[in-house]
C-alpha cells in the first residue's frame, strides 16, 4: 500500500484526499530530524510545510521516498540537488497561498503607516497616547518591490489600487508585464534610492540573500519603511536594527527570519518594529487550497505518474500521463539499447521526435531516454535524477522535432555520438495497442521487441549461418523467444536480435563469439 507522511501541520483536507485516493496517510507533527530519520523510510511520500527540514541526511534513510509534496511555495527547506540525485520528486503549490501572503504585505504596510501593533497595545494599556501616533498616507507614496512573480504583482495591482506609485527591481520582470500592471521597471539603486516602502517577494538564493545588506540600506530614502514577507536572509538584520534604531529606516515588519522559529532576534523590542511568526500563507482558504492541491498532486504522482508543479522533473497530467507513458517506455528502452551497446564512450546525445511524437512535449521523452542510458550504469537511475546525472557527466543532450512523418506515424530516434565524433542511432515507434517496437538500429531495419534478455549478434550476411547459430544455442540449453533479423544493403552484414528466456552466461557468449561468421556479439538486458 503506498503511504505518505503528512510531517507539519496542514490542513486536515489532505489526509481526506490521500485517503479518498486509497493512499495510507500519518500525520506526525513535531518530528526531530533523528526521528524523522526512524521513519521516512516507511514512506513513499513526504507531505511538508515550512518546518520539516528535508536534509540530505533525512534523504539518504528515504529509501522508498518518491516524492516530496510542499504545501506552500518555498522550497528553501529542502535539499533539491539531494532529492535528484535520489530520484525523488520535489513539488510544491506555487499559487495557492499568493493572494493571502501579498494580502500579508499590505497589511505590513498598513500596520507599519499608522502604527496599529503600538496603537493597540498602548490603548489597551489605558493610555490614550492620541499625539504619539501620527501616521502616514500610503495614497501617492513610492512603493519599491523586488521582486515581481507572482506575489509581488498581487502586492502591485493592489497597491496601484490604493493609488501608490510602483516601482519594480526584478530582472525577469518584462517590459509588457510591467505595463500590464501599471508599474515601472527599474534596478535595484533607483528603487533604494525612490521608495517610500520597499516589500521583498523574491526566493531566497544565492543571488537574493542578504539584497538589503548594510551598504544597501545605507542608500535607502530616509525614513523608508521596509516588509519582508518572503524569506528570513533577505535583509541583514543587524544592519536593519541599527538604521532604525538611528531613524534612517522609519518602520520594518518582519514576517520572516534568518533563523526560524525565531525565539530570540537582534530587531525584538527595537522601536518601529513589527514582527509576525510566518503567518504569511496562514489564512484558512489558504491552507484549504495548498493542502488539497498538493496531497491531489502527490496521490497523482504516486498513483499514475502525473507529475505537476514538481521542480526537477517536467509535468505530466495525469490525464496525459497514460497517453505519454508508452513513448516514455520506448524511450527508455532505445537509451538503454544505446547505453548496453555503445557504453561510456557516448559523449553526446541528440534525440529527435518525428509524426505524432512531435506534438508531445519533448522534456518526459528525453529524461526517459535518459534514464535508460545512464541506468545501464546505475539501478538508482530514474526519471527525475537521469536529465541531472547526465549534466554531471559532461553528457551534452540535443532535442529536435520535427514535424515531418515519415514511413512511421510516429518515431523517436536516438543518436549517440563518441569523442571520435562517431554517430550511431536507433529508432523506434509505437505500433497501437502492441506496444514499443524498435524498427532500426545501426542504419540496419528490423523489428524487435525491447523486453527481457537478449542477444545482439552482428554477423556475416552469408547461408548457413542462422542454422549453426540455433544448433549452438539449443545445445547449449538456451532458449530462444523471438528472433528478429535486419541486413545491411551493402558490406554482407546482417544484425540478430534473440530473445531468450534466460540471461546467457559468459561461458556461452565466448562460445557465440567464437562461430563462424560472427563479428560481434553482446548480451543485453531490458526491463
Ligand atoms: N511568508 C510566507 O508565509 C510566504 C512566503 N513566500 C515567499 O515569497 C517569495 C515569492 O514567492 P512568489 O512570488 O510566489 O515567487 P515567484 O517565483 O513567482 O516570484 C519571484 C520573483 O523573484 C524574481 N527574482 C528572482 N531572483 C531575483 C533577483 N536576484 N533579483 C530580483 N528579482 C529576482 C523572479 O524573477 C520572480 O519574478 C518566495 O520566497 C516564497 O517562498 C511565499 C508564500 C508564503
Ligand atoms: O509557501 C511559502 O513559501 C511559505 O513560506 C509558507 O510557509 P508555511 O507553509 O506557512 O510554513
Amino acid at each position: 500500500m503506498t503511504r505518505v507522511l503528512i510531517s507539519d501541520k496542514m490542513d486536515p483536507r489532505a489526509a481526506e484526499v490521500f485517503r479518498e485516493r486509497g493512499v495510507e496517510v500519518d500525520q506526525i507533527t513535531g518530528l526531530s530530524p533523528e526521528e524523522l530519520k526512524k521513519i521516512i523510510n516507511d514512506y513513499d511520500g513526504l507531505a511538508i510545510r515550512s518546518a520539516t527540514k528535508v536534509t540530505k541526511d533525512i534523504i539518504a534513510e528515504a529509501k522508498n521516498l518518491k516524492v516530496i509534496g510542499r504545501a506552500g511555495i518555498g522550497v528553501d527547506n529542502i535539499d533539491i540537488p539531494a532529492a535528484s540525485s535520489a530520484g525523488i520528486v520535489v513539488m510544491n503549490t506555487p499559487f495557492g497561498n499568493s493572494i493571502t501572503t501579498a494580502e500579508q504585505a499590505i497589511a505590513l504596510m498598513f500596520a507599519l503607516a499608522r502604527q496599529i501593533p503600538e496603537a493597540n497595545a498602548s490603548t489597551q494599556a489605558s493610555k490614550w497616547e492620541k499625539n504619539r501616533f501620527m501616521g502616514v498616507e500610503v495614497s501617492g507614496k513610492t512603493l519599491g518591490l523586488i521582486g515581481a512573480g507572482n506575489i509581488g504583482s498581487i502586492v502591485a495591482d493592489r497597491a496601484v489600487g490604493l493609488k501608490m506609485k510602483v516601482i519594480a527591481y526584478d530582472p525577469f520582470l518584462t517590459p509588457e508585464r510591467a505595463l500590464e500592471l501599471g508599474i515601472e521597471k527599474a534596478d535595484l539603486e533607483t528603487l533604494l534610492h525612490k521608495a517610500d516602502f520597499i516589500t521583498l517577494h523574491v526566493p531566497l538564493t544565492d543571488q537574493t540573500r542578504n539584497i538589503l545588506s548594510r551598504e544597501n540600506l545605507a542608500k535607502t530614502k530616509k525614513g523608508v519603511r521596509i516588509i519582508n514577507c518572503a524569506r528570513g536572509g533577505l535583509i541583514d538584520e543587524e544592519a536593519l536594527k541599527d538604521a532604525l534604531e538611528s531613524g534612517h529606516v522609519a518602520g520594518a515588519a518582519l514576517d520572516v527570519f534568518l533563523k526560524e522559529p525565531a525565539k530570540e532576534n537582534p530587531l525584538f523590542g527595537v522601536p518601529n518594529f513589527i514582527a509576525t511568526p510566518h503567518l504569511g500563507a496562514s489564512t484558512t482558504e489558504a491552507q484549504v487550497n495548498v493542502a488539497i492541491q498538493v496531497a491531489e498532486q502527490m496521490a497523482d504522482y504516486l498513483l499514475t505518474g502525473g507529475v505537476s508543479n514538481a521542480l526537477n522533473m517536467p509535468s505530466l497530467s495525469a490525464e496525459e500521463a497514460p497517453r505519454v507513458r508508452p513513448y516514455m517506455a520506448l524511450s527508455e528502452q532505445l537509451g538503454r539499447l544505446l547505453g548496453q551497446l555503445e557504453g561510456d564512450k557516448i559523449k553526446s546525445v541528440s534525440i529527435e521526435v518525428e509524426g505524432a511524437a512531435a506534438h508531445l512535449d519533448q522534456k518526459p521523452i528525453t529524461s526517459a531516454v535518459l534514464s535508460g542510458l545512464m541506468g545501464v550504469y546505475s539501478q538508482s537511475v530514474n526519471m527525475v535524477n537521469a536529465p541531472f546525472l547526465a549534466r554531471e557527466r559532461g553528457l551534452d543532450v540535443r532535442e529536435i522535432r520535427h514535424d515531418r512523418e515519415g514511413a512511421y506515424h510516429t518515431l523517436i530516434r536516438v543518436t549517440s555520438r563518441d569523442d571520435k565524433g562517431q554517430e550511431k542511432s536507433v529508432a523506434g515507434t509505437l505500433f497501437g495497442s502492441e506496444g514499443t517496437r524498435l524498427v532500426e538500429i545501426f542504419g540496419i531495419k528490423i523489428e524487435a521487441n525491447l523486453s527481457g534478455d537478449m542477444l545482439y549478434i552482428v554477423n556475416d550476411d552469408a547461408p548457413g549461418f542462422i542454422g549453426r547459430l540455433g544448433t549452438l544455442l539449443g545445445k547449449a540449453g538456451v532458449n530462444i523467444g523471438t528472433f528478429h533479423l535486419g541486413r545491411r544493403n551493402t558490406g554482407g552484414e546482417a544484425v540478430l536480435l534473440l530473445s531468450v528466456d534466460s540471461p546467457v552466461t559468459a561461458g556461452k557468449m565466448a562460445k557465440v563469439a567464437e562461430l563462424s561468421g560472427v563479428r560481434e556479439v553482446k548480451s543485453l538486458h531490458f526491463l
